[in-house]
Order: C-alpha cells, then sequence, then structure tokens
C-alpha cells in the first residue's frame, strides 16, 4: 500500500460541526497511521432545508457526499451510518466502520430532570418517529412536538424554555462536546436507539482499491460491523428507512457453546410502532440471539417476527 501513503486522501464532509467532528475522528486515524489527508466541505440539501427529514426524502445528508465521491472531488465520504440509507449504491462500497461510541439516546430536559420525573403536559421535542413513539408509550402524558435544526438549535430549545425537554442521540452530543446537559441517559429497555446510531460509515469508490483496503486496515472495527449489519438488516427486511418508527440494538454479548465454552454471539433488540400519527400508538418489540457471522440473518429473522406481531404497517 506505498503508494497510498504518498497521495494525499481527500475526504469530504458536510459542514456541521458534528460532522466536521466524525470526519475529524476519521482524519486523525490516518494521520496518525502516517497517511496525509484533505478535509473537503460538501453542503448537502439536508443542512440547506429546515422542513422535516420525513418530507425530503431518504438520503438527504448522504447523497451529495456521495456524488461528490463518485465525481472524485473526494476520495472518501464519512457519514453518520444511521443517515446511510440501506439499499447499496452503485460504484460505492462501505469500506470501514469505526469503533461505535455509545448508541443510546439523551434527554435533555429542565432543571436537571429525568423522565420519570417529567409533570404530565411537558413538552418534549423531536422530529423522530421513533422517539416519538417510544415516548408516547411510556404512557406519561408527554407532548410530543416535532422539532428539527442542528444540536445547539435543539438544546437552546430548552435553556430558552420554549420546550420541556429534547431527546437526542448521546453520540452526537459526545462528539461536539455537549455530554453536560444531558439529564438522563435512556435505557434501551425504553428507548431503543435507531438502527446504527452511534456509529459511523466510511465510503469510497469500488474502484479505488487501495483506499478501500486502506480504510479496512486502520478503521474498521469488526464488532461494531457486526452490530451494525444485523441492525440495518432489520430495517431493510421492514423495508423502512432512517425516517421510520423503528429501532435496533445489537450487541455483541459473552454466550456458552454447547460444551460449556465461552463463545460469542450477537445479540439483537428491536421496535416497530405502528400509527405513532394518531392517537392509538402501539409499540412491538421482539429479540433474538445468533452466532456472529450470522448477523445478517438474524436481522432479517428479527423483521419478520416483528411483521408477524403485525409492524406491517409501518410508515416509511
Ligand atoms: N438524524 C440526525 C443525526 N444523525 C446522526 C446523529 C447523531 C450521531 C449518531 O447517531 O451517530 C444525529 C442527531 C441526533 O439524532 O441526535
Amino acid at each position: 500500500m506505498k503508494h497510498v501513503a504518498e497521495r494525499t486522501i481527500r475526504i469530504g464532509t458536510r459542514g456541521s460541526k458534528l460532522a466536521m467532528a466524525q470526519t475529524g475522528i476519521i482524519a486523525k486515524q490516518l494521520t496518525d497511521a502516517g497517511q496525509r489527508v484533505e478535509i473537503v466541505p460538501v453542503s448537502t440539501p439536508g443542512d440547506r432545508s429546515m422542513a422535516p427529514i420525513a418530507e425530503i426524502g431518504v438520503g438527504v445528508f448522504t447523497s451529495a457526499l456521495r456524488e461528490a465521491l463518485l465525481d472524485k472531488q473526494v476520495d472518501v465520504a464519512v457519514h453518520s451510518c444511521k443517515d446511510l440509507p440501506t439499499a447499496p449504491e452503485r460504484g460505492i462500497s462501505l469500506a470501514a466502520v469505526p469503533v461505535r461510541e455509545d448508541p443510546r439516546d439523551a434527554l435533555i430536559a429542565r432543571d436537571g430532570l429525568t423522565l420519570g420525573e417529567l409533570p404530565s403536559g411537558a413538552v418534549v421535542g423531536t422530529g423522530s418517529p421513533r422517539r416519538m413513539a417510544q415516548l408516547r408509550a411510556l404512557g406519561l402524558g408527554l407532548e410530543v412536538r416535532p422539532i428539527r435544526g442542528n444540536i445547539d438549535t435543539r438544546i437552546g430549545k430548552v435553556t430558552s424554555g420554549e420546550l420541556d425537554a429534547v431527546v437526542l442521540a448521546r453520540a452526537g452530543l459526545s462528539r461536539v462536546g455537549r455530554l453536560d446537559v444531558i439529564t438522563e441517559t435512556l435505557d434501551p429497555i425504553q428507548m431503543l436507539p435507531a438502527p446504527a446510531q452511534g456509529a459511523l460509515a466510511v465510503e469510497t469508490r469500488v474502484d479505488d482499491v487501495d483506499t478501500e483496503h486502506l480504510l479496512q486496515s486502520i478503521v474498521d472495527d469488526e464488532a461494531t460491523r457486526v452490530a451494525v449489519t444485523a441492525e440495518r438488516a432489520m430495517l431493510s427486511a421492514l423495508e423502512a428507512g432512517c425516517s421510520a418508527p423503528v429501532g435496533a440494538l445489537a450487541e455483541v454479548v459473552e454466550d456458552l457453546d454447547g460444551e460449556g465454552a465461552v463463545i460469542e454471539r450477537i445479540s439483537l433488540r428491536g421496535v416497530a410502532a405502528t400509527g405513532v400519527e394518531g392517537d392509538s400508538v402501539r409499540i412491538l418489540r421482539a429479540s433474538a440471539i445468533a452466532e456472529k457471522h450470522e448477523a445478517d440473518q438474524l436481522g432479517r429473522l428479527l423483521a419478520a417476527e416483528l411483521l408477524d406481531l403485525g409492524a406491517g404497517a409501518v410508515s416509511r
């Protein structure tokens, strides 16, 4: 791979604080390994529009970066893995999935409150149907209000008193250095994160084999890739996208084989909601465990179970 080191690898990134931080993580891993890199900002419709994500459509944050990659303006694209459509893109390879951040959602509430301490009627901001459905299913009488905007904008709505609380990904807050505002990290038993939340996706062109190998050897983390594969397989088999009311969390766990020896397996929990828009939200939950090499099958199996339970009416 000597000729890769002689090249400067151009890494495309969205311009938001979160995206820049995420790109910085990958750039540092590469420079620490002796690779020269250049960071190239790319603007996307998802950054320019304030319309609800569900209205702008799948791939709002990812397609412009992928275009820059295919046009050879950049050699590497760094995305939040949960924003990545599950369908593979022609000409593009998911070269690496780096070590995951804490995948859980976090509550940022006024006066240091936790979810259980918020009074009935408290207004919680989130534009995510998945968070909306799981919040409403807690039966706490919370009023959920759709919001959008970057992390600072959302935190600001609590600080200003406009909302009692917001729910955000803990990973995003960590990456922009705002863990201090979290008042409760939500247990996945109550709030399953989005499939691939907290993970990054590092893409390159399929014809750029040197960069692909470099990313695989320096940046990829096997346990994270296995987990993300199971979660995204579940999402994909539900035929749902990143704005669907679907949550999933896979973890590599220690288990015993037939002879009593310790082996690693993969455990997957999933949630799907129906009736999020109306008054009758219904939450379906399932979980299963499999061998590590069966991540994809595990995801599809859990999706089939959720469909059996009635998840067929899951909206996009
Ligand atoms: N949908 C936007 C988005 N995409 C990735 C993250 C956070 C970082 C991550 O989950 O990896 C966020 C913000 C949020 O959901 O709070």
